[in-house]
């Protein structure tokens, strides 16, 4: 981002705005210009803008602006309004881009304007263009000719489709070198949308996979892994950060602000750069199962994803925390059988489609608002095992799986949901090897003193180390035990 601080780009927001109706008030009691109207302007500008000095001699820019004046007597007050606005001369921060490179090709006259706002100086030329210059006008190739040209390295699909947008602009001679202006690949950006990709969770034979795209598809390599070359951060653009809520191995979790619906968000940016393919792809398998799930209340809400400097960042539903075991940890009995209820019914859902989660555990089940949500689909498969298989973490593993000889993928859910529950009720985190860890996949599950015994019967079912006597998960919801859960929480409302 930009070296401003937070404090000076709020204040220079907030009295831009102030500023720009102040001086059309002063200009409505005495509206009569001086001799000389260009030279009241830049006095008024001095004053309005405080803290921004104008220096004699007048910039390039001044002369414009009076130049402009003079030659148009009838549209003086309408660009006085819009250039004296603090806007004019401050980019939003949250448009601010990150990429210093085009800051550096659109700084001018550093002294006198916000150097910091190349997006709102290539707005405010079009908006002058628009007002009074034609593109012949002398003064318009002045302030053009400021601005140098960039070069960019072109990949060879990509060369095709610029070549031919940038055609009907481009001097023939200048074709042949790579010379390509910012607002070109911010407009190839726009008009060269990132590839469609089949989503592997979705049937073959829907009619959602009718291959519209697919010849785009073979031209374009990636996933537009550099969202954002126009210099804009789409994180950034979007949302505005509020705090670190999480991190696992892979990525880290920010509770966040949607810019455009004021509403709250998690978004999940993995920590490594995804520098190849093969890491997208395996990364995007992620969002496809979640996508093609859709919404099921005890999975956690799916929302969009995007690719931005080589990471993948996945907008989703806020919880207020997840099941991680923590120290002075107490969980009564009922709320362990809410949580298994309802974390068998998403796994039920996601069966149901063929999808397996492999990595069950309390830290992939959410809290929010008394309600239970499974979360990270990030070794997520298909249960037919057209896909590969990545296991989760090994502490709530099978051994079926932990030897690689799995044949039920929906079975490995529920040994894993059985031990997520099983660690949450003894309140210490399973261990990750030893002779306690091969106990419990032989079956052998200490009494839990306290706990109805016909609970402690179904964990055990789930974590039978025969994977076909495990119940499924529509079994698990059937089960008796829920009814007396239920009919005893039925009863309490109705008190
Ligand atoms: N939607 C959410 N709402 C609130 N907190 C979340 C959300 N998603 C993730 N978190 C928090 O962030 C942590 C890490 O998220 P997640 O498990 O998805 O990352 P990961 O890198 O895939 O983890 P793992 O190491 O399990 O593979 C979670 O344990 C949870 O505490
Ligand atoms: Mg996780």
């Amino acid at each position: 981002m930009t070296g401003k601080t937070p404090k000076s780009r709020a204040r220079g927001r907030g009295r831009g705005r102030g500023r720009g109706r102040g001086l059309q008030r002063e200009e409505a009691v005495d509206p009569s210009p001086s001799s000389h109207p260009g030279a009241m302007e830049t006095s008024d500008l001095t004053v309005q803008l405080e803290g921004v000095t104008l220096l004699p001699p007048p910039t390039r820019f001044q002369k414009l602006l009076e130049s402009s004046c003079l030659s148009e007597p009838d549209e003086q007050s309408q660009d006085r309004d819009f250039i004296l606005s603090q806007d004019f001369f401050c980019t939003p921060d949250y448009i601010t881009p990150d990429a210093p490179q085009i800051t550096s090709c659109l700084e001018f006259d550093k002294e006198n304007v916000c150097p910091k706002s190349p997006e709102k100086s290539t707005v405010a030329r079009s908006k002058r263009f628009k007002r009074g210059l034609s593109p012949g006008d002398p003064q318009l190739t002045n302030l053009a000719s400021q601005y140098e040209p960039m070069e960019i390295q072109l990949d060879a699909s990509s060369k095709d489709g610029l070549d031919q947008l940038l055609s009907s602009r481009c001097d023939p001679q200048k074709k042949s070198h790579s010379y390509v202006s910012q607002t070109a690949v911010a407009l190839r950006c726009r008009v060269l949308p990132p590839p469609c990709i089949k989503n592997p969770y979705i049937n073959a034979t829907s009619s959602l996979h009718v291959d519209a795209f697919c010849d785009r598809r073979s031209k374009l390599s990636g996933f537009s892994p550099s969202v954002g070359g126009d210099g804009l951060s789409r994180y950034r653009t979007d949302f505005h950060e509020l705090e670190q809520i999480g991190y696992g191995n892979f990525s880290r979790v920010f509770k966040v602000l949607k810019r455009i619906d004021g509403c709250l968000y998690a978004v999940k940016q993995s920590i490594k750069q995804l520098h190849n393919e093969t890491e997208r792809k395996k990364a995007l398998m992620e969002v496809q199962a979640l996508a093609a799930l859709g919404f099921h209340e005890n999975i956690v809400a799916y929302h969009t994803s995007w690719f931005e400097n080589e990471r993948l960042y996945i907008q989703m539903e806020l919880c207020d925390h997840s099941l991680t075991i923590t120290k002075n940890h107490v969980t009564k009995c009922t709320e362990v059988l809410e949580m298994l209820y309802q974390i068998a019914k998403a796994l039920n859902f996601i069966h149901d489609r063929g999808i397996a989660h492999l990595d069950v555990k309390p830290d992939n089940i959410y809290a929010k608002n008394s309600r239970y949500k499974l979360g990270d689909f990030g070794c997520a498969t298909l249960m037919d095992r057209s896909l590969g298989v990545e296991e989760g973490d090994a502490r709530y593993l099978p051994h079926e799986m932990l030897n690689e000889q799995c044949e039920y993928l929906d079975k490995v859910d529920i040994f894993s949901l059985g031990a997520a529950m099983y660690e949450i009720l003894i309140g210490t985190p399973l261990p990750k090897s030893g002779p306690k860890f091969l106990s419990l996949r032989e079956g052998k599950i200490s009494l839990l003193p306290g706990y109805p015994v016909q609970f402690q019967n179904l964990l055990k079912a789930m974590m039978d180390p025969d994977p076909v006597r495990r119940p499924s998960a529509r079994e698990i919801i059937e089960h008796p035990i829920f009814d007396k859960l239920f009919s005893k929480s039925q009863s309490m409302s109705k008190q």
